[in-house]
């Protein structure tokens, strides 16, 4: 694995590292902020995954997450959004919601999409061995949040993988792509038309079909102008409510879609992950 770079701040490293990735067959970025610590003491990790157009620097640079990491001890880790690179390929053409910068955190199963956007099996396998073999982790406390196509990520991977994160939570989810034009437009691209294929990856749709984790934290501002078209926090609200899954939907007057929303509302997050971190 390669250093990018190493910064000092909060007492703590912001780090850049790049590896490659086995599941999408290209060289993968991502930043990881570590804590101050004790020598020889391991830390929870938190994943930040990002959304449209991002990589890992929106959330590195934007969010102001780091000061309060630092004072609760998490390991915070933001990577890319999709595969990059020499013959991977992107939208026709070169739109924003497909393709580069657009993963939608699932393994696609179109072609030609099938040999690098395996963005699940990167998040889920490749990305945590090489935290693991870098950072002073404890693998069985790790938690996940997301923004917007990355909030549906956040959302899709852990209904999917139950255990695996210890916490859940999102700034202005994606909750029901089958339900969006974002949505569609992804998952009918990556995954084809059969839309039962896309049940598994649509936090709706896979909470009506059973799938249960212990609660989520998810904050919506209420000026962010894709609310209504392709947000619709309202499904989830519906669906949690039917399932029995406790959720604490925030609607904040006035926030729109951007970082400064995420800014304002990052130390509720970290703090709701990292009481759930600390238990057991
Ligand atoms: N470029 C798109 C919007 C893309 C967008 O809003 N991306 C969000 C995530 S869905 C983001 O975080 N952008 C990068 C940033 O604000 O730093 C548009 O103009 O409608």
């Amino acid at each position: 694995m390669d250093q990018i770079s190493a910064a000092r701040l909060f007492g703590g490293v912001q780090y850049v590292f790049r590896h490659s990735s086995e599941a999408t067959g290209t060289p993968m970025t991502f930043a990881a902020f570590v804590p101050p610590h004790g020598i020889g003491e391991t830390l929870p990790v938190v994943y930040f995954l990002a959304g449209l157009t991002c990589t890992e620097e929106n959330f590195t640079v934007k969010a102001g997450a780091q000061r309060v990491a630092a004072e609760l001890g998490l390991i915070l880790i933001a990577p890319d959004t999709s595969p990059r690179g020499e013959g991977v390929p992107d939208d026709a053409e070169g739109a924003y919601d497909f393709g580069l910068g657009a993963g939608f955190y699932l393994n696609a199963t179109a072609l030609p999409w099938t040999r690098h956007y395996k963005m699940a099996d990167y998040i889920l396998q490749d990305l945590p061995r090489a935290v693991a073999s870098a950072l002073p982790v404890d693998m069985t406390r790790q938690s996940i949040m997301g923004h917007s196509m990355g909030g549906h990520g956040a959302l899709t991977l852990s209904l999917r993988n139950p255990g695996r994160f210890r916490a859940t939570s999102a700034f202005a989810p994606i909750v029901a792509p089958s339900q969006c034009a974002w949505g569609e437009k992804a998952l009918g691209g990556y995954l084809g038309p059969d839309r039962a294929a896309w049940r598994g990856h649509d936090a709706v749709a896979l909470i009506e079909d059973g799938a249960k984790i212990a609660d989520i934290l998810v904050d919506q501002g209420l000026a962010d102008k894709f609310l209504a078209d392709q947000l619709k926090p309202e499904l989830l609200e519906a669906a949690c409510d039917k399932a029995g899954i406790p959720l604490t939907l925030r609607r904040q007057d006035g926030y729109d879609h951007s970082y400064y929303f995420i800014a304002s509302f990052i130390e509720d997050h970290l703090r709701w992950h990292a009481a759930r971190l600390a238990q057991g």
